[in-house]
């Protein structure tokens, strides 16, 4: 019932959780004194005893007082319970915000965006009631019958000892649901995310499915989730329905058990007026505590079930971190038998030999789905469990540091990520410190400089993914970006793909004047860009199947060749055909 880890992880928050029980315990005990107080002044009204004034006063004084401190006890231990939840959170959050920073770009290999976000957002929340209101209330209800008992013995034993022992049947019937109710929420999470990775995948991709009228079908699929969500929710309730009715039965009838024993006793003659009342008085107070543990017991298991997937985040492995010198970019870059497979079954790129030396500009073309993009990802050591070698220089690429790496390399896709930010900003994160002077002249370099001096220059604002800016024009400030940050290699991944011929042509003059200073390596499937590569690796499902300069490869008789002549043909059709509208 206590979760050892899960307490060493946040242990800021015991302090508040022992302030809580102490100021509990403190209301507890001036309970017991003013139910004293008042019991003793009506037994001894009721049996005609003549009470002075200022007895009656102090009785009276006694309990306003009581009632004054237990209200300000209250007050401090509530505000205790949220201290205690909220160095929970700050802690948690950090660690699984530092854990993200440290898993590197990567991340979502290892865990999915959508479980990040439910498991930090509501699985923290979700751990509240565990630190705020459970633990307090875990040891305050092991505390109250040991202060009650003691109270009461002196008073009337034989009722102490029936409803001292009648207590732990509460935590029995809690442990006898727990193992039950443990793999029941670990069920009810599992479809908590998988609802929650549907819902994030629809929104994201909800003006596709509006364009394909495929919202409806879509709509269907997350109802039938919610449908499976709803139903383990309820079979959640009915669970902490039935045991809080069991809960109930014990602690009520434990109580009725211990009044009825007074009441028998009192009739015996055995226990005086004032003990039989402090009795029946106290006699409920054995149990509610454990019951109130009982009650938030079942929305702290909901919480530990969702600690489990916190630290299962957490505990993942990291990057090896820490701060070491800055070293430079050891060359040549070599992939030597390099294969790879994304689910363990379909080999996805499959004996990968090449070698980048440093300064030089390598292509690789190939049709679509043959692993083009695959072995860039690999370079950028987003893909574990490769087989052969990627070395940089003598060092395995399973070595570097992910921080070394992401220094050393920079990747523009065709869908490099702008925020909605200003232009400064966005060109800010490829270099802290750069002045409006460099940033004005990349934006000379790729042609944007005169159209947002037109705009409102760096503090242009870029709309949600830029969509206020033209394709052509968020790709040239993606390379403005990437320029920017001034890298030893640069992977271009299909970063001229869906934009206008102008931006196309710039991109690849920027592209051809980098490779002279840099090592480029250019992904295409337009093998004009390709023209003045050094060297071009031709892939063919997931493996090299010619490798040579331009010239080598237009000569030969092998699908390049065959490859460029059809492409040519195409466009040069394409070129006719313009300029026959033109004529006409
Ligand atoms: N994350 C992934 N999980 C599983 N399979 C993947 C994943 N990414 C790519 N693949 C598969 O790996 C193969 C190679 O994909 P890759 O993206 O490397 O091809 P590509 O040559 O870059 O294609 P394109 O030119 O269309 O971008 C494809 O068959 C694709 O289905």
């Amino acid at each position: 019932m206590i979760d050892k880890k899960l307490i060493r992880e946040v242990g800021s928050s015991l302090y508040h959780i022992k302030r809580n029980v102490g100021y509990q315990w403190l209301m507890l005990v001036l309970n017991i004194l003013l139910i004293t107080v008042i019991t003793w002044l009506l037994a001894a009204l009721l049996s005609g005893a003549q009470l002075s004034s200022g007895a009656i006063g102090i009785v009276i004084g006694t309990a306003v007082l009581v009632i004054v401190l237990r209200h300000y006890l209250g007050v401090l231990a509530a505000i205790s319970s949220e201290r205690a939840s909220h160095a929970v959170k700050q802690q948690l959050r950090e660690k699984i915000y530092r854990k993200l920073l440290s898993l590197g770009g990567s991340y979502h290999e290892r865990v999915s965006t959508s479980e990040i976000v439910q498991v930090s957002v509501e699985g923290v929340d979700q751990l509240e009631t565990y630190f705020s209101s459970y633990l307090p209330q875990f040891f305050y209800s092991m505390l109250a019958p040991v202060t009650l008992f003691v109270a009461l013995v002196f008073v009337n034993w034989k009722a102490a000892v029936v409803l001292f022992v009648c207590v732990p049947l509460i935590p029995i019937s809690i442990a006898a649901v727990q193992t039950f109710a443990k793999k029941l929420l670990s069920r009810y999470w599992g479809q908590y995310t998988s609802l929650g990775d549907h819902f994030l995948e629809n929104l994201q991709g909800l003006t596709t499915l509006k364009i394909y009228q495929a919202d409806e079908r879509q709509q269907q699929i997350m109802n039938e989730e919610a449908e499976k969500f709803r139903r383990i929710t309820m079979k959640v309730l009915t669970m902490q329905l039935n045991s809080i009715t069991i809960m109930d039965l014990v602690a009520f009838g434990g109580a009725a058990l211990g009044i009825g024993i007074a009441v028998w006793e009192l009739h015996s003659g055995t226990i005086t007026l004032q003990a039989a009342l402090m009795t029946i008085l106290l006699a409920a107070e054995f149990f509610l505590p454990m019951r109130t543990l009982g009650s938030f017991f079942h929305i702290a298991m909901n919480g530990m079930a969702a600690s489990d997937k916190i630290f299962r985040l957490i505990e993942l492995p990291a990057e090896k971190s820490g701060e070491q010198a800055l070293v430079p970019m050891p060359f040549p870059i070599t992939f030597a038998n390099v294969s790879f497979s994304y689910d363990g079954e379909r080999t996805v790129v499959s004996d990968l030999n090449m070698h980048l030396p440093q300064g030089s500009f390598t292509a690789i073309v190939g049709p679509s789905g043959c692993g083009k993009s695959t072995s860039a990802a690999l370079l950028m050591g987003e893909l574990d469990g490769y087989d052969g070698a990627i070395c940089f220089g003598e060092q395995e690429g399973r070595t570097l540091r992910e921080a070394d790496r992401l220094r050393f390399i920079t990747r523009v896709t065709h869908q490099s990520y702008l925020f909605s930010e200003t232009v400064r900003e966005n060109l800010r994160l490829a270099k802290k410190d750069v002045d409006d002077a460099a940033m004005w002249a990349v934006l000379e370099q790729v042609r944007l400089a005169d159209f947002l001096r037109g705009e409102q220059g760096l503090d242009t604002m870029l709309k949600e993914q830029g969509s206020n800016f033209s394709g052509g024009q968020r790709q040239r400030l993606a390379l403005a970006r990437a320029l920017l940050h001034d890298s030893p290699v640069y992977i271009f991944d299909e970063a001229t793909s869906n934009i206008d011929v102008e931006s196309e042509t710039l991109i690849m003059e920027v592209i051809e004047t980098l490779a002279k200073t840099k090592t480029v390596l250019l992904i295409t499937h337009r093998l004009a860009n390709v023209v003045h590569a050094d060297q071009i690796y031709v892939m063919e499902a997931g493996a090299i199947v010619e490798r040579g300069s331009f010239v080598q490869l237009v000569n030969g008789d092998g699908g390049f060749a065959q490859l460029w002549n059809a492409q040519q043909a195409l466009e040069n059709y394409g070129k006719e055909q313009e300029h026959e509208e033109k004529q006409g």
